[in-house]
């Protein structure tokens, strides 16, 4: 493809060259939580900051590990994905904010996605959507090893993927969005455990690049528990869910070390 960069050796959007990312690549979507996350590496180098993507690079237990952050949305998260992969990344865990769906999923919780709908758009211009946005299984395992040994409260299943949030949000007051309305009640009596906005695509680009793949979540809040009356407090630290990202990496290293 025809690179429209002015730095002809740097990607057009993530303006990161090749070599300059590990192969393990932390994907949130807010930029702000790139410095976050580099504290967790040794010699963490602020790369690249274009648009909505900010990258660092550093280690993690002497291997090459980076982090950049998406953005809101399918569109920017695919665009991350495909310039990253063509850095040398293949490895990819996504760390997000998402919204409880089922009673049980409480805010601050941890969420790992082992498959996601696709109520968005991005992912339907890479597959026919009889195929199912799927999480990569040694990322999903590596994932609920780290949930486990941070000792969080934590659930593993189907997150709701959308391009609207306040769709999501505010449906009825929103006349194109009864279709989610409807289909809303259905994810939740399937088990959906909760809804956020980037993972399908994700998981979708990552079958087509055939790389790897997780994503793990901070609940924000649950508005199906608000609409029964029950606790919802909103919580917005994502530190817990940041370091369940940051050991599932420790175990894909140690896990690919040993293959
Ligand atoms: O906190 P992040 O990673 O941005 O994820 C969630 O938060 C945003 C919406 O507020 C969407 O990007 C959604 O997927
Ligand atoms: O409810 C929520 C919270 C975070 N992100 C979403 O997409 N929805």
């Amino acid at each position: 493809m025809k690179n429209y960069s002015e730095d002809a050796s740097r990607q057009y959007h993530i303006q990161v060259a090749k070599g300059e990312v590990g192969r393990y690549v932390i994907l949130p979507g807010d930029p702000k939580r790139c410095a976050k996350i580099a504290k967790y590496f040794d010699d963490p180098v602020l790369v690249a900051d274009n648009r909505e993507y900010v990258t660092y690079t550093g280690t993690l237990d002497g291997v090459k590990v980076s982090v950049t952050s998406t953005g809101i949305g399918g569109p920017s998260a695919s665009i991350a994905m495909e310039e990253l992969y063509r850095c040398g990344a293949d490895t990819f865990i996504r760390i997000g904010t998402c919204g409880g769906m089922q009673t049980e999923v409480k805010s601050g919780d941890v969420i790992v996605a082992t498959g996601a709908i696709r109520m968005e758009g991005t992912s339907k211009e890479y597959a026919p959507i009889e195929f199912p946005a799927v999480a990569d299984l040694s990322v999903t395992n590596a994932l609920v090893e780290a949930a486990k040994a941070e000792g969080c409260q934590y659930h593993t299943g189907v997150v709701q993927c959308k391009d609207a949030f306040y769709g999501q949000h505010e449906p009825e007051t929103k006349p194109v969005s009864y279709e989610l309305m409807n289909k809303w009640e259905a994810w939740k009596r399937m088990g959906c455990l909760a809804s956020e906005m980037e993972s399908a695509a994700l998981f979708i680009v990552a079958s087509h690049l055939r790389v790897r793949a997780g994503s793990c979540f901070l609940v924000v809040a649950n508005q199906e528990r608000e609409k029964l009356g029950l606790e919802n407090p909103v919580v917005h630290d994502t530190e817990k869910a940041i370091q369940v990202a940051v050991q599932a990496i420790r175990n894909m290293i140690k896990a690919d070390q040993n293959k």
